[in-house]
């Protein structure tokens, strides 16, 4: 962004190094009629022509020691103006003071015209430090009114091209752009190709201030196109292509201009592109957030700068890493590099009070010193009007854009810290979240081991229960649960008035079988009987152990005859028992019921079952093998 702070008074050093040139030439073109000699060898010097090469001193120190008093008055005017072109293009101010005298003893001695305008420019040149203001830029169009009429002094054409320059900058932008065009229409007049690169190379410069960019990269590429036809030195032209692409924000561009540049700089010698590009690398690196690599590259240029005393940069080395600085933290450090930044300003004399008054502002907006933040940009406006000369409407639009970038500084602010609320709530939450997560994990742990111990708890109440409802041996229900169920079903036979039957089983001679066969085979005897009768019977109906070879049969819903028949079935089934060991071949088994139905009267199921004792015990009395339902007769 600060490439365009940066340009304006760089923009005019170029210009005036360019002014230097051309005079040169033109003290040629005059000397020719009066020295061809002289003229020839100047002619060849001014072919290499670059005011930092050795090889153009070296020729021109050869060129006063082999002509060290002509007596042309011409030639001393040239000789004066070459002088005054090296002074300005090594900022040697010590030597200004004599060079300008010489030049106002010559001028009334002139006759020629365009040689006097030029000696009048380069005074010029040499006595106005301050070149960004209304009060130069008027100096300057006064002197363009002052070129003879119908001249081909390129002194003419360049100064065209500072005023365009200055006009532009201070925003006079119809005066600046009319400026080009007569700059455009001398260089069709005179048809010399290293004014017309000069031109394309200022307006590119002009344009790209403008953010034509597009438009500038076509003027650039029409300077570079001349300056290479002229073989004349054009790395200066990459690395405003390269600053170019960078506007243009084409970053490959960019690098690969920066690249073209650095090279022929190289093959030119040429330092200051060298301190250029490394600034515009700087400004690259800033731009994709790489702050330390941007510094890195600034304090090279700077370095660089130092050493050739290139002041511009040496400016824009200190003022360009402040805002890298500041993104790093080093609010100190970038403190320390505006006071610089402030005293080369002030040294140099050079028209920056507004940016620099704008990196203080940026400053103390990192200090959180957000009021002295706001003088200050206000500050930068005012000294901006003040230089400028702005219109109303120029102020009304640099505030406005002063304050848009306030404003959408405080919005970021703003969206800073609700975007840190956003992400401490968010930690918060996870935090939270985190230790319900480890509560979750505790309480689906707890939960599983609770599930564990109540199915296993479960399990065992299972068996627990089984084994207290189960008969052991048999695995039918035992006494205390099949007395339980014949309750249950008597409480809903009565209920229902439907009819119930028990029946009391009883093996006959066990004792028998035991004694005859071991308590092992009646124990079999025992689970075969309870098996078959299991097997006769249907749910609801049912069969339990009420102790020893005696069993409590329950036939539910059924009449008198229907349980008789069941009661034989069952009977005749365990008649029918066969046992596969051969020494139980002739074991046989049989069993005695007594059967009684549910009455009216019966409140108690003890009642039943004394009841059906009663036919049992009958049964037995009368042969066992038989079923005997209860009747009133057996209690004679
Ligand atoms: N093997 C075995 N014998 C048992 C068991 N419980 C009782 N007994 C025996 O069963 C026999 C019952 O004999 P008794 O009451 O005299 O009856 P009984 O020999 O069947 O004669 P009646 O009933 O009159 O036909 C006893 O000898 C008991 O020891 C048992 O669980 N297993």
């Amino acid at each position: 962004m600060k490439c365009e702070r940066i340009r304006p008074y760089l923009g005019t050093s170029h210009l005036k190094n360019l002014f230097c040139l051309i005079c040169l030439l033109l003290s040629v073109f005059v000397l020719a009629d009066t020295n061809l000699s002289v003229s020839q060898q100047l002619d060849r010097l001014i072919e290499k022509s670059d005011f930092s090469s050795d090889e153009f001193f070296n020729h021109y120190q050869q060129l006063k020691e082999h002509y060290p008093e002509h007596p042309s008055l011409e030639n001393k005017a040239k000789r004066a103006i070459i002088d005054s072109a090296i002074a300005l293009n090594a900022h040697s101010t010590e030597q200004y003071p004599e060079v300008m005298r010489q030049i106002t003893e010559l001028i009334p001695h002139i006759t020629d015209e365009d040689l006097v305008f030029s000696l009048k420019s380069q005074l010029f040149f040499m006595g106005s430090f301050d070149n960004d203001n209304i009060a130069y830029y008027q100096q300057v169009k006064k002197l363009i009114e002052q070129a003879p009429a119908n001249t081909t002094s390129t002194s003419y054409g360049y100064l065209l091209l500072d005023a365009a320059n200055i006009a532009l900058r201070l925003m006079q932008d119809e005066e600046g752009w009319h400026y080009f065009s007569l700059a455009h229409q001398f260089a069709t007049k005179i048809d010399d190709k290293d004014f017309w690169s000069s031109v394309e190379n200022s307006r590119g410069l002009a344009l790209s201030e403008h953010g034509h960019f597009q438009k500038a990269l076509t003027a650039f590429k029409k300077a570079l196109a001349y300056k290479k036809e002229l073989g004349v030195n054009h790395a200066v032209v990459y690395a405003n292509i390269a600053f170019n692409f960078f506007n243009l924000k084409q970053l490959d561009k960019t690098m690969e201009y920066a690249s073209r540049a650095l090279g022929q700089a190289n093959v030119e010698q040429n330092r200051y592109v060298e301190v250029l590009i490394k600034t515009l690398l700087g400004r690259v690196a800033k731009s994709k957030g790489e702050y330390q690599q941007s510094v890195d590259w600034f304090s090279q240029s700077l370095t660089l700068a130092q050493e050739d005393d290139i002041r511009d940069y040496i400016f824009a080395g200190y003022a360009d890493s402040i805002y890298p600085l500041l993104h790093l933290g080093q609010i100190d450090q970038a403190m320390m590099h505006l006071v610089q930044a402030k005293a080369i300003a002030e040294k140099e004399k050079l028209n920056v009070e507004s940016y620099l008054y704008e990196l203080e502002a940026v400053i103390k907006h990192h200090q959180q010193a957000y009021d002295q933040s706001m003088d200050l940009f206000f500050q930068a406006i005012s000294a901006t009007v003040k230089n400028y000369n702005l219109s109303s409407a120029k102020i009304a639009e640099q505030s406005r854009a002063l304050m848009e970038t306030q404003v959408q500084e405080l919005e970021n602010k703003r969206l800073r810290a609700q975007n840190e609320a956003k992400q401490d709530f968010l930690d918060e939450i996870s935090e939270k979240n985190r230790w319900l997560s480890w509560l979750a994990l505790i309480i689906t742990f707890c939960l599983l081991i609770l599930i564990v111990l109540i199915f296993y708890v479960r399990r065992i109440a299972k068996k627990h229960q089984l084994h207290a409802t189960t008969d052991e041996l048999t695995h039918i229900p035992n006494r205390r649960s099949a007395l339980s169920r014949l309750k249950k079903k008597m409480f809903t036979a009565k209920k229902s008035a439907k009819p119930l039957v028990i029946g009391m089983l009883d093996i006959d001679y066990f004792k028998k079988i035991n004694d005859q066969y071991g308590h092992l085979v009646g124990d079999t005897v025992l689970i075969e009987v309870a098996k078959v009768c299991q097997q006769c019977l249907v749910s609801p109906d049912f069969i339990g152990r009420l102790g020893g070879e005696e069993f409590l049969i329950v036939l539910s819903n059924v009449d008198e005859s229907t349980a008789l028949e069941k009661m034989e079935h069952i009977r005749t089934v365990i008649e029918q028992l066969h046992f596969a060991a051969p020494e139980l071949a002739n074991l046989t088994v049989s069993a005695s019921f007594g059967v009684t139905m549910l009455l009216d009267c019966d409140r108690q199921i003890e009642q039943l079952i004394h009841r059906a004792d009663i036919a049992l015990y009958y049964a037995k009395e009368h042969g066992r093998n038989q079923i005997q339902l209860f009747s009133a007769t057996m209690l004679d």
